[in-house]
């Protein structure tokens, strides 16, 4: 390995044990308040800056309580106020041209070498440089004439983040200081507290720009990877500064080196040997590109110190058929690698992990092959506790793992998580409604600290020096194994006699005529995605009955009165096909576990989804079924109110397990058909109630695709089977429909043919209706909702927009299938431009009927 810091400075190991990220929402929401009051206005953003602040500090602090170093790296500075796709847009002063005039409203000013152009909204913060906080959440949630940066699944999570918008011109340089300040405030703080030396985890180089989109406006064939070479030298920049700061590490997240659906092939053509003696040309795979980007950031130049680097590669295999992105990375000069150990290459029962112990498959399996060229000089940080699940790890396996890792190659191991901990939440403790046998089998992200830490102790000391937790961790995977509740025996029986019919409807032709007969709908049909505005007063509803000052008798009558108001409301507006409008759902997935058997919930286990926005995933430990109807009361009372259809309204099987933290000692193909089971029944349920139309929202079977192509025919062939498992009891007049969220379905067009629902709504209205010729042209041939809505933004869409965008979609398929909705549930919205915008959609919909 190369020399590349100053001669005379110190070249600190990496730590024994760690995190790759820690949640920042804050035990009690903590953050989530702060934006909220900030984004009213009854706070200001000295506020925001000041409770932020104090979260930092608190979570360091909390970080080195738990047992992480506080002098080497160890702990993450891994906040963010939004979102850390953001966070490196920011960093770069890469502010599209379209948010130009929020230059013109503050003074430019940079930090030394950047070039920020003057469209870039800098201003000085205080003693600070860097973007307003102003510009900063304009790009996170739009101003009164620029829709925000898009929001786009973070992986295969339910995490979200902001595509970046890049263009030949888009400014980027080091353009903000933020990272540096967060480092310096833990490292010296101003409250006189202990100072913590903390590792800054920036999302790296090449996934920032794999993640962003090309700029509006920008050449046909612009790729933002061409910009490669300025966002590296402003990465340099801030390494410079975190160097000068006293930063031993830095940790560069590149989760896209795991994705195969990032868009750009890991090798090619143009890949190694190819454009070799074209060094200015801009790279085409994304090996081309982390070679590129990593050669320049390891550069010797003088007088520019530097961290050392932790490059992390969490979600996946780094060591695939497609290539060995392990390789690649050992060729590079960064001083350490973390793996995630636990992933494997898909979501499956068996956590790799688990294989290389037993000696089996799986990435962790190939821990011989680790005797890669480049890795000997590195720290592998073995990243063997799950950050995306919630279960107590087995230490004693995991030991036996990482002991395995000795010697086969890597300089050194250190202990880790597979991801981020921003996955699940902060503590088991803070939950005392939880069984306290089931408590015992769960790590958070406190308790996951605690077992890197224990096993870090015992690779370093030896097992006798953490025997005790060895055997508590042992005994915690055993009692769940024998728990009452994990293995149902009726259930099991029941999905051992399932043969193809369960799994079959009637053919569409008979389906369609029957449906046509029972529902009579005009052409282009009307209606929503299910949600109404979740208003303040439900929630406090909600949480009086949940606290117990409100009997279940007033809570019902509130809620029936809501719903009242919902379909008077939607009978106004002249929609077709009515909804109830869910304001019995805390959330479309915790709602329902918390009426089947086999799954927990918790009080405080919340986990950010986007921005301010959380949820609680539920805890599928057991085997499921369903004790009672779950929402036949409320459809058929909606049903009663108008002689309008009312859509019931379920979730499906692969949100439901894709929104929670799902046991892992079995198959999810067969988890997700015990779901599916106990929805089946509800369809039924519903069916005898009288209700002709049944929602099953599967929106989120895009999100779990898994990132290996190699393993996605087996997860499209369970997601499809529990999805027709859940419906194909419903009589052929019945209307089955389904939602889809995210409007990237090019991979899984096929997939959505084969749920075989009647009618399917997807997100489309962004993307201008990309997904229609695509279904058209594989032949999709039932009714389809192309989203004429984007309601992921306050701002209502005329009549002329929706009208627009409902011409693209019946010049592309047979109008006859076309329905009209907007992309998502409006949960989220306002009642304001909720009726503004349904008037709109009403009205466009009657014109273009006018016209077919
Ligand atoms: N699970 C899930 N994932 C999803 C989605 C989804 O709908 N569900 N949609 C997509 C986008 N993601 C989203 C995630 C969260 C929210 C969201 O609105 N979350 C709410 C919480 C929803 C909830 O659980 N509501 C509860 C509890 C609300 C609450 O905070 N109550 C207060 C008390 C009442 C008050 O004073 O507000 C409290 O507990 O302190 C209820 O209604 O009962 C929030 O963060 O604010 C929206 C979209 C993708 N992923
Ligand atoms: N039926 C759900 C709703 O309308 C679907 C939302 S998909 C995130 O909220
Ligand atoms: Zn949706």
């Amino acid at each position: 390995m190369t020399d590349t810091t100053a001669p005379d400075s110190p070249r600190p190991d990496f730590p024994h044990a760690t995190a790759l990220g820690y949640p920042r929402i804050g035990r009690r929401r903590e953050l989530k308040r702060a934006l909220e009051s900030y984004w009213a206005g009854t706070t200001t953003a000295d506020d925001l800056e000041r409770t932020s602040r104090e979260l930092r500090l608190a979570t360091v602090r909390r970080l080195v309580e738990l047992g992480l170093d506080p002098g080497t790296g160890a702990v993450p500075n891994s906040f963010s106020r939004y979102d850390q796709v953001l966070d490196v847009t920011a960093t770069l002063g890469a502010i599209p041209a379209r948010f130009g005039h929020l230059a013109a409203s503050s003074a430019a000013e940079s930090v030394a070498g950047a070039s920020t152009g003057d469209r870039a909204g800098l201003a000085p913060t205080g003693s600070a440089t860097g973007i307003s906080t102003e510009a900063y959440f304009a790009l996170a949630r739009g101003t009164a004439d620029q829709p925000p940066l898009e929001l786009t699944k973070w992986f295969d999570t339910n995490y979200h983040y902001l595509v970046p918008e890049i263009g030949p011109e888009t400014p980027i340089g080091f353009a903000d200081d933020r990272i540096v300040r967060e480092f310096t405030e833990a490292a010296r703080p101003s409250d006189g507290g202990t100072p913590v030396v903390t590792r800054p985890v920036v999302v790296g180089p090449v996934t920032y720009l794999l993640l962003s989109k090309p700029e509006d406006g920008a050449p046909e064939d612009f790729s933002p990877l061409s910009r490669l070479d300025d966002v590296v030298a402003a990465y340099r920049e801030l390494l410079a500064a975190l160097a000068a700061a006293g930063a031993p590490w830095v940790q560069l997240d590149e989760p896209a080196l795991v994705s195969d659906l990032i868009g750009v092939p890991f090798d090619g053509p143009t890949g190694p040997g190819q454009d070799r003696n074209e060094p200015e040309s801009a790279p085409r795979t994304v090996s081309d590109a982390v070679r590129r980007a990593y050669a320049t950031l390891t550069a010797p130049e003088a007088g520019a110190g530097r961290p050392q680097i932790l490059v992390a590669a969490p979600f996946g295999d780094l060591r695939r058929e497609s290539g060995d992105r392990l390789e690649l990375l050992a060729g590079t000069d960064v001083e350490a690698i973390a793996l995630d150990l636990v992933r494997g290459t898909a979501p499956s029962s068996r956590p790799a992990v688990q294989d290389a112990a037993d000696g089996g498959p799986g990435n962790a399996a190939r821990g011989a092959g680790l005797a890669v060229p480049g890795l000997a000089s590195k720290t592998l940080v073995a990243g063997v506790i799950d950050g995306h699940n919630i279960w107590r790890a087995d230490l004693a396996a995991r030991l036996d793992l990482l002991e395995s890792l000795r010697g086969t190659g890597a300089g050194a191991i250190a202990v880790g998580t597979s991801t981020s901990l921003l996955h699940v939440p902060h503590d088991v403790a803070d939950e005392p409604r939880l069984d306290p046998a089931l408590a015992g089998w769960l790590a958070f992200a406190d308790q996951k600290v605690g077992e890197v830490v224990t096993l870090a102790r015992g690779l370093r000391e030896g097992r006798a020096a953490v025997e005790p937790q060895l055997a508590e961790a042992t005994a915690a995977v055993t009692g769940r194994a024998d728990a009452a509740g994990v293995v149902v025996p009726a259930v099991r029986d029941r999905l051992a006699r399932l043969s193809d019919g369960d799994f079959a409807r009637a053919p569409y032709a008979d389906r369609a005529a029957a449906q046509r007969t029972r529902l009579d709908l005009p052409p282009l049909p009307t209606t929503t995605i299910g949600s109404f505005p979740q208003t303040t007063e439900i929630r406090t509803t909600r949480a009086a009955w949940t606290r117990g000052d409100l009997t279940d008798a007033d809570y019902e009558a509130r809620i029936r009165e809501e719903i009242a108001r919902v379909v008077a409301l939607q009978e106004e507006l002249g929609l077709d096909v009515l909804v109830h409008g869910e304001p019995e759902r805390n959330d479309m997935v915790q709602y329902f576990a918390e009426r089947l058997a086999g799954f927990a919930t918790t009080v405080h286990g919340w986990v950010q989804s986007y921005g301010s926005r959380c949820v609680r995933p539920p805890i599928l430990w057991g085997d499921v079924s369903r004790p009672e109807p779950i929402t036949v009361p409320w459809a058929t009372y909606a049903a009663s109110l108008t002689e309008k259809p009312v859509k019931g309204m379920l979730t499906g099987p692969v949100t439901i397990l894709a929104w929670s933290f799902v046991r892992d000692d079995q198959p999810l193909a067969d988890t997700a058909n015990q779901v599916a089971l106990a929805l089946r029944d509800e369809v039924a349920d519903l069916e005898t109630a009288g209700i002709a139309i049944v929602q099953v929202d599967e929106a989120a079977l895009r999100e779990l695709l898994p990132l290996d192509a190699a393993a996605q025919p087996a997860y499209l062939d369970w997601s499809v089977r529990s999805f027709r498992l859940t419906t194909s009891g419903a009589a052929p007049s019945t209307q089955i429909h389904t939602h889809l969220c995210y409007s990237e379905f090019g991979d899984i067009v096929g997939a959505i043919d084969d749920l075989d629902a009647d009618v399917t709504s997807v997100e489309a209205a962004r993307s201008r209706m990309e997904i229609v010729p695509g279904l058209a042209s594989a032949g999709y041939a039932r009714g389809i909702g192309p989203g004429v809505w984007d309601i992921h933004s306050p701002r209502v869409p005329s009549d002329g927009q929706v009208s627009d965008l409902l011409k693209l979609a019946v010049a592309e398929i047979d109008p006859r299938l076309v329905w009209v909705n907007p992309d998502c549930g409006l949960k989220t919205r306002g009642y304001e431009e909720t009726t503004a915008s349904l008037t709109n959609l009403v009205a466009a919909a009657r014109e273009v009927r006018a016209s077919l």
